[in-house]
């Protein structure tokens, strides 16, 4: 980070094939959040079971062809929500375009998610250590869009041992990683307690992926 320049950075490099992106998603944040708050109205999220038989510390739900959902029986990507049975609601057209020209300006021409999980974060919810491998196609890179509260996001390497970086996400925060970092491991800390205007108590993050 250069400690010296006006400007705050724009684009932090974090590993090869991954970068930080402070505020990339505040010129789009009004009709940003009017969709996900229209969507959590209409899908509350839930709690969903490891195949361990914990619950995961985080509230859940999808947007696109293809959800992320976990239970007793496994975990992976779903065409429907388990809940309903209903498929998941499409991705809106900001959304898209978002993680597109986020996933372009890392360096990934021709990013389309076919998945977007939002996790809600409550003071005191954390996510451990993991990487993303239930996608196909791994030349297709992730795109993690933060809104609400800060938390601190813990970015390591190929192996689980590897020393982390602790990177504090503010809202309209966007982290990409994809190429040599796509199966990085990767965590949020503990959520320190914190209010912010437009989510209240919360954190949201969106994780777009191309599952499919
Ligand atoms: O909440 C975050 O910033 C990360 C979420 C994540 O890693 C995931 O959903 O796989
Ligand atoms: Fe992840």
């Amino acid at each position: 980070m250069d400690l010296f320049s006006e400007q705050p950075p724009d684009y932090v490099p974090l590993a090869d094939g991954a970068c930080w992106l402070p505020g990339f998603a505040l010129p789009v944040m009004d009709e940003l959040w009017s969709c996900v708050a229209q969507h959590l109205r209409i899908y509350p999220p839930q709690q969903m079971q490891t195949p361990m038989g914990y619950l995961m510390s985080v509230t859940t739900s999808s947007m696109g062809d293809w959800g992320w959902v976990s239970s007793a029986n496994g975990y992976g990507y779903s065409a429907v929500n388990p809940a309903t049975q209903q498929a998941w609601p499409p991705i809106p057209p900001v959304i898209l375009h978002l993680a597109s020209a986020a996933a372009l300006k890392a360096g990934y021409a021709g990013f389309v998610p076919d998945s977007c999980l939002m996790n809600i974060y409550q003071a005191g919810n954390k996510m451990g250590l993991h990487q993303d491998k239930d996608e196909k196609d791994t030349s297709q890179p992730i795109v993690s869009v933060s809104l609400g509260i800060p938390a601190t996001f813990l970015f390591g390497g190929s192996k689980r041992s590897d020393k982390t970086q602790k990177i504090p996400l503010h809202h309209g925060d966007v982290v990409v990683w994809g190429g040599h970092s796509r199966r990085f491991y990767h965590g949020v800390a503990q959520v320190k307690p914190a209010i912010h205007p437009l989510t209240g108590q919360q954190r949201i993050n969106l994780t777009l992926r191309k599952a499919r």
